[in-house]
């Protein structure tokens, strides 16, 4: 997992260059509205693109992590379906009744039942690499793939690009700043419980991260959202009282909070530090949102490689994950 991080540059590079070099042909059609079907890793790409598109692209963008798809799904549907393996059941029962409902499909994939059914039912797919077996850390390629096809299919313009050259150019920057900064994140989230609080514009990459911690670091954290939190989470910040000094809260900044979030956040905070054991606080980095949302995700990739380093556990194995799929296969 250590050298997927550490590749992630090279990574985003790759898939621009699969991005440029596919040959994807949709007939030309005006689409009333997009999903997205993804789940972990691969669904988490589909959210950080609606957050991207919000003010993109007019026609409504729904992310669906589930087996079913919503009942509005028909022929005037552009239905991206996002699976590393290409084998997760969520994923392959939402393209089955994207199929039926006759919407238009298209697919990022490393392979698997996926890429099976778009060479079948003859609908476009960006091939991404599937050597690494670690779906969570292909998101660079699942990201820039899906762009690639909203671009393609006539829905996104072309300003994607420029900015994922200024994202990669970031980064390189930033590469040794950025492992100094993980590794005492990791240290201040050890043995404790990481609560992820970020403006509701970059809850995508709260989640991310919070999969991340669960997955690579084998920990529990939790993720909300201002303005949401202050109408409910706020006030639950009064028991159970001997967890409070087992929290560390994490502010996740950024200059796109609306100026009303960023004042919520800091008036809000006056009330974490009287009870959590910590509060910190990470600025996205860089001025456009691909440039703030992959170098906060990198950042937060390389604290969940380090945790897991701390907590004594393998960043690559899933058993749990492996324990539940095993246990449906039987049925
Ligand atoms: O991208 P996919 O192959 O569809 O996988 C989606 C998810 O499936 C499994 O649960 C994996 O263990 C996750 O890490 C992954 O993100």
């Amino acid at each position: 997992m250590k050298q997927l991080v550490e590749g992630f540059i090279q990574q985003l590079q790759h898939a621009t260059e699969i991005g440029e070099k596919a040959t994807v042909n949709f007939a030309p059609k005006k689409y009333s509205n997009i999903v997205i079907a993804g789940m972990g890793g691969s669904g988490i790409g589909g959210n950080l693109i609606q957050a991207y598109v919000s003010d993109k692209i007019e026609m409504p963008l729904v992310v669906n992590k589930g087996y079913d798809i919503p009942a509005f799904v028909g022929p005037d549907t552009l239905f991206i379906a996002s699976s590393f393996s290409g084998n997760t059941e969520e994923t392959l029962s939402g393209i089955r009744e994207a199929l039926a409902k006759g919407a238009t499909l298209a697919c990022v994939t490393s392979g698997g039942e996926v890429l099976r059914l778009s060479k079948e039912n003859n609908f476009p797919h960006i091939i991404i690499p599937g050597d690494s077996e670690q779906p969570r850390a292909c998101l660079g390629y699942s990201v820039v793939e899906m762009l690639y096809l909203l671009h393609y299919a006539g829905v996104l313009n072309v300003t994607f690009k420029t900015e994922l050259a200024q994202t990669i150019a970031l980064l390189e920057e930033q590469q040794s700043s950025m492992k100094v900064e993980a590794s005492a994140l990791a240290n201040a989230f050890k043995g404790k419980l990481p609560i992820l609080y970020a403006g509701v514009q970059f809850e995508p990459i709260a989640v991310r991260f919070q999969q991340q911690i669960n997955e690579n670091s084998k920990q529990l954290s939790h993720v909300n959202t201002f303005p949401e939190m202050n109408h409910n989470e706020i006030v639950g910040w009064l028991h159970p009282e001997p967890l409070f000094e087992m929290i560390t809260v994490l502010y996740i900044r950024s200059a796109y909070d609306h100026e009303r979030i960023r004042l919520r956040m800091d008036v809000s905070k006056k009330i974490f530090e009287s009870k959590a054991g910590k509060v910190l606080e990470v600025q996205a980095q860089g001025s456009t949102f691909l440039e703030q949302a992959f170098s906060l995700i990198h950042i937060f990739d390389w604290v969940t490689v380090y945790l897991a380093e701390l907590n004594n556990v393998s960043p690559n194995t899933i058993e749990n994950i492996n324990y539940v799929k095993g246990e449906l296969a039987k049925v």
